[in-house]
């Protein structure tokens, strides 16, 4: 049986971490963005903001990571990071989420935030744009916040790395567990 677009879609979608620095347009990012918020949300406000860094605003990012590394690091990464936040990568976006103390709102709201991302993920897999969900240490770093523009009371769930791949170098599938070994079928007979 034929799969449909969508199925295709999922299936092949692989996390992209190596970008070639071709030019991606604010206006894509934000188109994403436009039909990404049509994910299911449990609650009547929207749980979500984004913060968007491309073309010189990528350096304002790139500082606020190196902030968080050591003196250390800073001379071992410092010049990779500068190439693959400056250049290669051509967007930063950070999905920003409203803290909640309450599990079950704040678990609605990561859940939503979630379907958010992936819906990102898959626009943008199906214009050839490749894209990394990230959950650094930094995200929990106050300093990282503050010089990224998060404000106290929220927190970060993904940093999304967007930008063009070469194709050739799609990483290959992590194999998924066959689902007849993951599912308990209740049918009643
Ligand atoms: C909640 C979440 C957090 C992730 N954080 C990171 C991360 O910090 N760094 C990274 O390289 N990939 C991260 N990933 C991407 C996964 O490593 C990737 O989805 C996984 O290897 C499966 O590959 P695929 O997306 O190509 O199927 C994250 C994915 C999810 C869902």
């Amino acid at each position: 049986m034929a799969i449909s677009a969508i199925e295709q879609l999922i299936r092949e979608r692989r996390t992209i971490r190596q970008f070639n620095g071709q030019t991606l347009a604010k206006e894509t990012v934000i188109n994403l963005l436009d039909a990404a918020v049509w994910a299911p949300v449990h609650s009547r406000k929207e749980p979500w903001r984004f913060i968007l860094f491309m073309e010189a605003g990528r350096q304002q990012f790139s500082d606020a990571v190196l902030h968080t590394f050591s003196e250390d690091e800073r001379e071992k990464w410092g010049q990779k990071l500068q190439l693959d936040y400056c250049e290669r990568m051509q967007a930063h976006l950070l999905i920003v989420l409203e803290a909640d103390a309450r599990q079950r709102v704040w678990e609605d709201a990561v859940g939503a935030g979630s379907a958010l991302i992936q819906n990102i993920q898959l626009l943008a897999w199906e214009q050839g744009i490749g894209v990394v969900w990230k959950t650094n240490e930094y995200n929990f770093d106050p300093d990282f916040c503050r010089l990224t523009g998060v404000k106290p009371g929220e927190r970060i769930i993904g940093t999304l790395h967007l930008g063009y791949f070469d194709r050739d170098k799609t990483p290959k599938p992590r194999p998924r567990t066959p689902v007849g070994e993951l599912l308990t079928c209740v049918t009643g007979e």
